[in-house]
């Protein structure tokens, strides 16, 4: 049985149709780059994932169950931005995922439960390299350092499925190298199931080992809204040659001129 299963999934918001007929299946631990132009319903699709929408039609499933209707501790997402506490030091800040799951109404972990969830937050900094900077405030951080911590602060609860939206789309092209090179490494060390959208189609050709297209096959020009994006591209990543990287591009190019005339 395929860990996520969907199945004739469409959403709608209104009248303006975002995504349509979308049939995927997924195994537990593959790592799935979304790519589209904007507007292609990506992080939609990242939210029905995460629970926090609900399909307007078709199934989604979870190991053959129907996913939760709301965001649990299985599932994390990681933003471009303002994933983490701008109140709380970078260890607090980790720390505190482990307090929420272990003492959901005080928020605190005393003595011994303590010392073993600040020994688990300070081997999870150092692996993403932030245990020098355990007791620095979010806004000490580089934008590099600050996606480090909330990448951190998911990979510690061990969600099933960890949900990226643009996780480096604000960071400098020289160190999202980097940031691939720590994402791959907890993804290999966690068997997590990844979803990650990325607008930067080199990455998304690149990092992973599965790649969506989102795009829209059915246009109405008098009635913009009357269709939705689909997969149309799926396809190991490594696999596409020059000539598909270049058609993937040319049609994610021209969804986006369309997109925005
Ligand atoms: N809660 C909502 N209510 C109404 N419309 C919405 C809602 N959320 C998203 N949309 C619309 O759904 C469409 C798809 O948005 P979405 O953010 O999923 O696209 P995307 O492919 O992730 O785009 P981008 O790459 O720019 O982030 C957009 O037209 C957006 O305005």
């Amino acid at each position: 049985m395929s860990f996520i299963t969907v199945k004739h999934l469409w959403k709608e918001y209104g009248d303006q149709v975002i995504l349509e007929n979308l049939n995927l299946t997924v195994q537990q631990g593959e790592f799935c780059s979304l790519v589209g132009a904007s507007g292609c319903g990506k992080s939609t699709f990242l939210k029905l994932l995460l629970g926090q929408e609900q399909p307007s039609r078709g199934t989604l499933n979870l190991n053959g169950q129907p996913l939760p209707g709301e965001p649990d501790r299985n599932r994390g997402i990681v933003f471009q931005r303002y994933s983490v506490f701008p109140h709380l030091s970078v260890r607090q800040n980790v720390l505190m995922g482990l307090e929420l799951e272990q003492r959901p109404l005080l928020g605190k972990l005393f003595g011994r439960a303590r010392r073993e969830a600040l020994a688990q937050v300070d081997a999870m900094l150092e692996a993403v390299g932030l245990d020098g900077a355990a007791n620095k405030w979010p806004h000490e951080l580089s934008g590099g350092m600050q996606q480090r911590l909330a990448i951190a602060q998911s990979f510690l609860m061990r969600p099933r499925v960890l949900l990226l939206d643009e996780p480096f789309g604000a960071l400098d092209p020289g160190i999202r190298n980097d940031m691939h090179q720590l994402l791959l490494k907890l993804w290999r060390e966690t068997g997590t199931t990844i979803f990650m959208v990325t607008h930067d189609l080199h990455e998304g050709f690149q990092l992973g080992t599965r790649l969506l297209v989102f795009d829209k096959v059915r246009r109405d020009p008098h009635d913009p809204q009357a269709y939705g994006a689909t997969i149309t591209y799926d396809l190991p990543i490594g696999q596409a040659d020059g000539q598909l990287v270049q058609d993937i591009t040319e049609q994610v190019r021209s969804t986006a001129r369309h997109q925005a005339a």
